[in-house]
């Protein structure tokens, strides 16, 4: 609307646009063009291709639309897809400002796909109209085939039962086909959404929220999944076709109907009782019994050294114990809630067999009409009582939905205008300005008011007892955590004005921690560079020391290093290729936290062989303990408490750096 109405937007710039969207409180994420980003959106975004002109679209289900105004009328009209290939950014819209709005990210994610409900609809009324026939074709043949002494009619009475089960038969296939495709891409959506979002909230975040709840998170969207497939999902959606029967009920017997209304509203009220008997016993130690079994698996070694095993004996025989105890409980009163639903079914037969048997003694109703009536009372309590025993996965649903709502509430990295592209060709210069950060608000600052600069090319070491900060400054370097106050600038620039994509795709970074995915050790290499080459990943091996190891899993790069879902490699192992990682981008900025942890001299020489290669021609950053690397340094920065204590060449830099100086002035040079 603003496009149309207000004449100044008509060449709006992207800062512009920004503003207008804060100014308005919709939040927005800007990110590179990529489909797979748009394929979530659910509000109109906005394309700013580097060479052309921005567009306005939307995505209507599989396919995109752009805004086009034919006199002054604005329009929805198909986009090419190429414009979704192009390099540029894109501004996607997360909410819109109504307070309420996020709270609703669910249903908007949902309403975006395909209008599923509509067959499930039409299919449930086809089929509870057939599964009319059988009850309906039983009294016909008994009142008007034995009673009215037609055996005539039989054949087209039960073609027409047979046509109507046919169709009944399809068309619950049918359903149950849609119901459970539908249930699998809501899985599947719910899961990427909440993937995507995990990966793009910032760490410190993320950290603060811990594992346990990532992996809660994902499996949430599993749980829609249970809700509309199986038996109790159809249950759940015939429930208010159950009407139907009622209504047929009602026609065949007048106030005969009343019988299984009045047991429905008792069937409801008893399990509602029920149900809370129920619930007081669900177990409440399952969680404590799992990390015990996690812990205990992880254990096994130090529990075998120590000897002493029977402390762990004990404990885990009473978690067990326990846990046997709740679930039998638990168990025990669902087998009684469900023995209760169905002798609810039987007497809300037998109260309307009994009540019938007056009506067809005074000729109110035939005998036919009774036995139909009958049988359609199955269709009123199995439905209901289905419905009944998924009260508690659609409370399940609900909770899960609703922390979905509140997951998609949260701000990411790519709520901010980050479009700069940082120069990739040359070494950058980098300064720290009064860089603080806290990990929370009762803790030290791991960093305080940290200063000091690299200049292009030089290589710095940054040194200090653990716990100082170290790992913290080099990830605040390359900005996967945010400091809460200070800056870090790159080239000049703040680093938080750089696409953080862009700025991370570019940096060769090496965390302490090794960290290995599932698949072969070249699928573990290409994470960092997915086009290289074979020669590019054995060279990264050798930049990192990795060479002996790599002899040893025979130069295989396809070798699996999870064997048995296992790591084959111990963490000394993994760190050489996480280090050879970060090596293989061949950036010109290189952040290493403890690249050679473990002082292999091999390792170590291999790793001040490439130092001097790329001396002068990137920046580096590395954390370490190790005194022969130290010296590899142009500069050092000591560390105590998060602050730093030093900042400058070796004391006896001038004594040691002659080969330095040179190599760097050769490299300058070209
Ligand atoms: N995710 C986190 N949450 C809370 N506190 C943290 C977190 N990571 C680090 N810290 C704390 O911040 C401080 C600095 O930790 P950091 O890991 O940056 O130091 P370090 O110098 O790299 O230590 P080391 O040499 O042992 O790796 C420490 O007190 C640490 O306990």
């Amino acid at each position: 609307n603003n496009l149309n109405c207000e004449q100044e937007t008509k060449s709006f710039d992207s800062v512009m646009v920004v503003n207008t969207l804060k100014k308005h409180q919709i939040s927005y994420s800007v990110h590179e063009i990529s489909t797979a980003e748009l394929s979530h959106t659910i509000h109109p975004f906005l394309l700013l291709p580097t060479d052309s002109a921005p567009i306005v679209a939307r995505r209507s289900g599989e396919r995109y639309e752009h805004l086009t105004l034919s006199a002054n009328q604005p329009q929805w009209q198909a986009l090419a897809p190429e414009s979704l290939t192009v390099t540029g950014h894109v501004i996607t819209i997360d909410a819109l400002p109504s307070a309420k709005s996020g709270a609703h990210a669910f249903a908007a994610h949902m309403s975006k796909r395909t209008k599923w409900y509509k067959p499930v609809f039409w299919l449930s009324l086809l089929s509870s109209l057939t599964g009319l026939a059988v009850p309906l074709f039983t009294m016909a043949v008994y009142d008007r085939v034995i009673g009215g002494q037609a055996p005539e009619v039989l054949p087209s009475l039960a073609l027409g039962a047979i046509l109507a089960v046919t169709i009944l038969i399809s068309s619950r296939l049918a359903r149950a086909s849609i119901l459970s495709s539908t249930s699998n891409r809501f899985a599947r959506d719910l899961s990427n959404i909440t993937f995507r979002r995990l990966l793009s909230m910032p760490l410190i975040v993320l950290s603060r929220v811990g594992l346990t709840n990532h992996l809660a998170r994902i499996r949430n969207a599993e749980k829609v999944r249970t809700l509309l497939s199986g038996p109790s999902g159809a249950g759940l959606i015939d429930l208010p076709f159950t009407s139907i029967a009622l209504v047929t009920i009602a026609l065949l017997s007048g106030w005969l109907v009343l019988v299984p209304l009045v047991m429905l509203l008792l069937f409801y009220l008893v399990m509602k009782a029920v149900k809370r008997y129920t619930q007081a016993a669900t177990p409440t130690i399952s969680s404590e019994y799992q990390n015990a079994s996690n812990d205990l698996a992880k254990q096994l070694l130090q529990l075998k050294i120590s000897g002493d095993t029977q402390g762990w004996n004990t404990k885990f025989s009473r978690l067990c114990k326990e846990h046997c105890r709740q679930n039998f409980l638990y168990s025990k009163r669902n087998g009684l809630t469900g023995a209760i639903a169905h002798a609810m079914s039987l007497t809300t037969a037998l109260v309307t067999v009994f009540t019938g048997i007056f009506l067809v003694l005074n000729q109110n109703i035939s005998p036919g009409a009774l036995i139909a009536c009958v049988m359609l009372i199955w269709r009123i309590t199995g439905p209901a009582q289905l419905a009944f025993s998924s009260s508690q996965k659609i409370t399940m649903m609900d909770s899960a939905i609703k922390q979905f709502d509140r997951f998609m509430e949260a701000g990411t990295e790519h709520n901010e205008l980050r479009l700069d592209v940082p120069d990739t060709t040359q070494a950058p210069e980098v300064s720290f300005k009064h860089l603080t950060l806290r990990y929370s608000a009762d803790v030290e600052p791991a960093l305080s008011g940290i200063s000091f600069d690299v200049a292009s090319g030089e290589i710095v070491a940054i040194i200090g007892p653990n716990g100082c900060g170290k790992t913290s400054l080099l990830q605040t370097a390359i900005g996967i955590l945010d400091a809460q106050a200070g800056y870090i600038s790159v080239n000049g620039k703040n680093l938080k004005q750089y696409d953080p994509q862009s700025f991370r795709q570019w940096a060769g970074f090496n965390s302490a921690q090794p960290d290995l995915f599932p698949g072969s050790l070249a699928d573990n290499l290409r994470i960092a560079k997915p086009d290289a080459t074979d020669e590019e990943l054995f060279q990264a091996l050798d930049n990192a020391g990795a060479s002996t190891l790599f002899a040893s899993l025979n130069n295989d790069l396809n070798v699996d290093l999870f064997a048995q879902g296992q790591s084959i490699l111990t963490d000394i192992e993994g760190s050489y290729i996480c280090l050879a990682r970060a090596l293989l981008k061949n950036s010109t900025y290189l952040v290493l936290d403890e690249p050679i942890a473990n002082q292999n001299p091999y390792a170590r020489h291999a790793f001040i062989n490439m130092l001097n290669r790329i001396r002068g021609k990137a920046t580096v950053l590395f954390t370490t303990h190790d005194q022969t690397l130290i010296q590899q340094a142009d500069k050092v920065v000591i560390l105590d408490k998060g602050a730093v204590v030093y900042a400058g060449p070796l004391p006896d830099q001038a004594e040691t750096s002659p080969s330095k100086a040179t190599m760097q002035e050769s490299n300058a040079n070209g």
